[in-house]
């Protein structure tokens, strides 16, 4: 029995799968309840527990809302899950095999968590089809990606990835010269052609107008379902709006997790959180 085979999670939860398919070492195996397993995580910042005993699961296409006061942690834990950060204890596993804290960042990129950071970090003066390209070619210089013409199929994907954010009307603008919520479109549509299973989004509508907030919550509506999106946010308007399960932080913890109105009727959270 090798490692991954030791640390399956059916293994660990003697949940018997009798007729699963033989998943190889390395690849993600989506067979279990759960997408993403993070159990009893703790990262300490010179003996500042950052996370303390975290547990979070998140299942398969669902959207979930992260919410929490500065400093709750809600950063540090995107940063385990993207292996930026190593836990100093607990467990967190993709699927039921990968086990991220095993994995390098760029191995759990190739497995299928895709992370869109706050600001937006195109290439502006590049087209957004051009962007699209450059992020599916990964580790590829620029000049080598784009002087390689692209076939039938993969001009097709580009075409369909700018569509599902709402931009194949830019295809061929320059990504400088959009504005700032299309800019963070066009960054989803960039991680989005790594064809992530598990999409992490940091705080994706600051700066956004009315229209663009509408709009993105549109849209990670709609990924969720294929992908599971995992959304950091402040603003409870917008998460509101997206109706989604919703896990309150605090002080390296969950707190709270339910629906939007239940968590804010949580006197717990109204005292840490909401009545601030
Ligand atoms: N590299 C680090 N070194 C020391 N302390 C850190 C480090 N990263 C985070 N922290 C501390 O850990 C705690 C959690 O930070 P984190 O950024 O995860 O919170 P957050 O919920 O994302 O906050 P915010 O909403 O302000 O972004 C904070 O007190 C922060 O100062």
């Amino acid at each position: 029995m090798n490692l991954r085979d030791t640390f399956r999670r059916d293994r660990v939860f003697d949940v018997v799968r009798p007729g699963t398919r033989t998943i190889k070492p390395g690849e993600l195996d989506t067979g279990g309840k759960y997408l993403l397993y993070m159990e009893n995580i703790t990262v300490s910042f010179d003996g500042f527990k950052a996370l303390n005993d975290l547990t979070l699961y998140i299942e398969p296409g669902e959207l979930r809302c992260i919410i929490g006061p500065n400093g709750a942690g809600k950063s540090t834990m995107m940063d385990v899950i993207t292996g930026k950060t190593r836990p100093d204890q607990g467990t967190c596993f993709f699927g039921q095999t990968l086990d991220l804290t095993r994995m390098s960042e760029t191995e759990i990129a190739g497995a299928g968590i895709g992370r869109k950071f706050q600001k937006p970090t195109v290439f502006p003066e590049h087209t957004a089809a051009e962007n699209l390209e450059l992020a599916m070619a990964g580790q590829k210089t620029t000049w080598h990606t784009l002087v390689h013409p692209l076939n039938g199929e993969q001009r097709d994907r580009i075409a369909a990835t700018l569509n599902t954010v709402g931009l194949l009307d830019r295809h061929d603008h320059v990504a400088g010269a959009l504005s700032h919520g299309q800019k963070q479109w066009l960054e989803i549509a960039m991680v989005l052609m790594q064809q992530p299973k598990l999409l992490l989004v940091d705080e994706p509508i600051a700066g956004m107008t009315r229209q663009e907030v509408e709009r993105t919550a549109e849209l990670l509506q709609q990924l969720a379902g294929e992908h599971s999106v995992v959304v950091v946010e402040h603003d409870m308007e917008f998460i509101r709006s997206i109706a989604s399960t919703v896990t309150v932080l605090h002080q390296g913890s969950v707190l709270a997790e339910g629906k939007m109105q239940d968590v804010q009727n949580d006197p717990k959270v109204i005292e840490v959180y909401l009545g601030e």
